[in-house]
C-alpha cells in the first residue's frame, strides 16, 4: 500500500488546474485517486466545481496552501496515512494535490519530502503545472510565485493554446523551456495520455534549476524558524504584496442575467488585467434552477458554464474575486448596487442602469 505517489497540480490563477484534473479524474486507471484541493476565500466554490459524485475530495479551507495551511496539509495527509493503516478508509492509488493559483510551491513540496512520518508513506512523484497559453508570458513577468510554479515542474501543460495566437505561443514555449529545460512541455488540448502525465517517477530536486534548490532549502528554513518568524522571508511576496487581496461577495437570492453582466463588464472595462481571477457560482433570476459558474482570468471572460444542480442543495450566489490593486469597497458598493441591496449612499440598481458610472461618492 505505502508508499503512496502524491502529484501536486499548480499553475496560476486560472490557468486551467481544476479543468485539467476533472479530466484526470474521469479517466479509469485513476479512479482510485484522492483529491485533495486548497480552497480560497471563505465561501465554498472549488468542491462544487471539481466533478466527482463520490467523497474523495477533502478540502483545505481558507488561504493559500503554500503558507496559512502547510500545517493543515500535512495534519490532513497523516490522518489519511492512519486511517488507511487502519482500514477505516479503502486504499488509494494515488493522491493529488490541487494548490491556489497563488501558491508558493517550495513550501508543500519541501513538506512532502522532508516530513519524517510523510517520506516514509507518501512518494512525491511529481509536480505538473499549467501555464495559460493567453496570459502566461505577462503573468510570468509580474508574478514570482508563477515562475517557481513553472521551475519546480516535472510537466508543463501549455493551456488555452485554443484561444493564444500562435506566435505567442512559441515565444511562450521558449520562455518555459529556459526558466525549467527539463520540464516536458504539452498542450491540453493534446493531452491524450493523461495517465502518463501524472507519473513522473520520483521527485528529482536536482534536475531542477539551482533556484529550486534554493527555494526548497529555503522552505527547510521556514519550518526550522516557523514559530518565530514566520513572515519575513522574502520569497513569500503574496504575503507582503498586499496589494493582492482575495474576497468573496454574495448574494441569498436570485440575480437578474442583466446585473450580472453589467457588473462582470465594469469590472474588467475598470480592473483589465488586475482582475487576477474572479470565479463565481451564481442564481440567476431567469434560470434559477439551474446555478451559473463563471469564470474571469485578467482580461478573459470564459464562456459560462451552467451546472445540472444545486451542489448540496446551495442556492444563491457567491463570488470570489482576487485582485490587485482594486478598492474592495467599490467593488463590494458596486455588487451590492446590482443585486438592489443599496448599501448607505448607494443607488439601487435603477438609477446605477441609467449611468452605471456617475455613481455619488464611488471612484474607480
Ligand atoms: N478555451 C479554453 N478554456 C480553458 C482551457 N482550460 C481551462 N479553460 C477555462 O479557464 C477557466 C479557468 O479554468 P480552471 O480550471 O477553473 O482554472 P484553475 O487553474 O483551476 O483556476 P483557480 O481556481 O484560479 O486555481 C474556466 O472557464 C475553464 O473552462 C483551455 O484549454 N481552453
Amino acid at each position: 500500500m505505502f508508499p503512496i505517489p502524491v502529484s501536486v497540480l499548480t499553475g496560476f490563477l486560472g490557468s486551467g488546474k481544476t479543468t485539467l484534473l476533472n479530466r484526470l479524474i474521469k479517466e479509469p486507471q485513476l479512479a482510485d485517486t484522492a483529491v485533495i484541493v486548497n480552497e480560497f476565500g471563505e465561501v465554498s466554490i472549488d468542491h462544487a466545481l471539481v466533478e466527482r459524485a463520490t467523497d474523495g475530495i477533502i478540502e483545505l479551507a481558507g488561504g493559500c496552501l503554500c503558507c496559512t495551511v502547510r500545517g493543515e496539509l500535512v495534519d490532513t495527509l497523516s490522518d489519511l496515512v492512519e486511517r488507511l493503516r487502519d482500514g477505516r478508509i479503502a486504499a488509494m492509488k494515488r493522491i493529488v494535490i490541487e494548490t491556489t493559483g497563488l501558491a508558493d510551491p517550495a513550501p508543500v513540496l519541501h513538506a512532502l519530502m522532508a516530513h519524517p512520518m510523510l517520506v516514509r508513506t507518501l512518494r512525491l512523484d511529481g509536480v505538473v503545472t499549467t501555464v495559460d497559453a493567453v496570459h502566461g508570458a505577462r503573468t510570468l513577468d509580474v508574478h514570482p510565485e508563477a515562475v517557481k510554479q513553472v521551475a519546480v515542474a516535472d510537466r508543463l501543460v501549455l493551456t488555452k493554446t485554443d484561444l493564444a495566437d500562435p506566435a505567442g505561443v512559441a515565444d511562450l514555449r521558449a520562455a518555459l523551456h529556459s526558466l525549467n529545460p527539463n520540464a516536458k512541455i504539452r498542450e491540453a488540448s493534446r493531452a491524450d495520455d493523461l495517465v502518463s502525465l501524472l507519473a513522473c517517477g520520483l521527485y528529482d530536486p536536482e534536475t531542477k534549476s539551482v533556484d529550486v534548490q534554493r527555494w526548497l532549502g529555503r522552505a527547510a528554513h521556514d519550518d526550522v524558524h516557523d514559530d518565530h518568524h514566520h513572515h519575513d522571508h522574502g520569497d513569500h511576496h503574496h504575503h507582503h504584496d498586499t496589494s493582492i487581496r482575495t474576497f468573496s461577495l454574495t448574494h441569498p437570492g436570485p440575480i437578474p442575467s442583466a446585473a450580472v453582466e453589467m457588473f462582470v463588464d465594469l469590472l474588467q472595462a475598470s480592473y483589465g488585467e488586475r482582475l487576477l481571477r474572479m470565479k463565481g457560482i451564481i442564481e440567476l433570476s431567469e434560470d434559477p434552477a439551474h446555478p451559473l459558474v463563471l469564470h474571469g482570468v485578467q482580461t478573459i471572460l470564459h464562456p459560462p458554464a451552467r451546472l445540472p444542480k444545486w451542489p448540496e442543495g446551495t442556492r444563491g450566489t457567491r463570488m470570489i474575486l482576487i485582485t490587485k490593486d482594486v478598492p474592495e469597497d467599490y467593488v463590494r458598493k458596486l455588487f451590492a448596487a446590482l443585486t438592489s441591496r443599496p448599501a448607505v449612499d448607494t443607488p439601487d440598481r435603477a438609477a446605477m442602469t441609467d449611468n452605471p458610472l456617475a455613481i455619488a461618492g464611488l471612484k474607480i
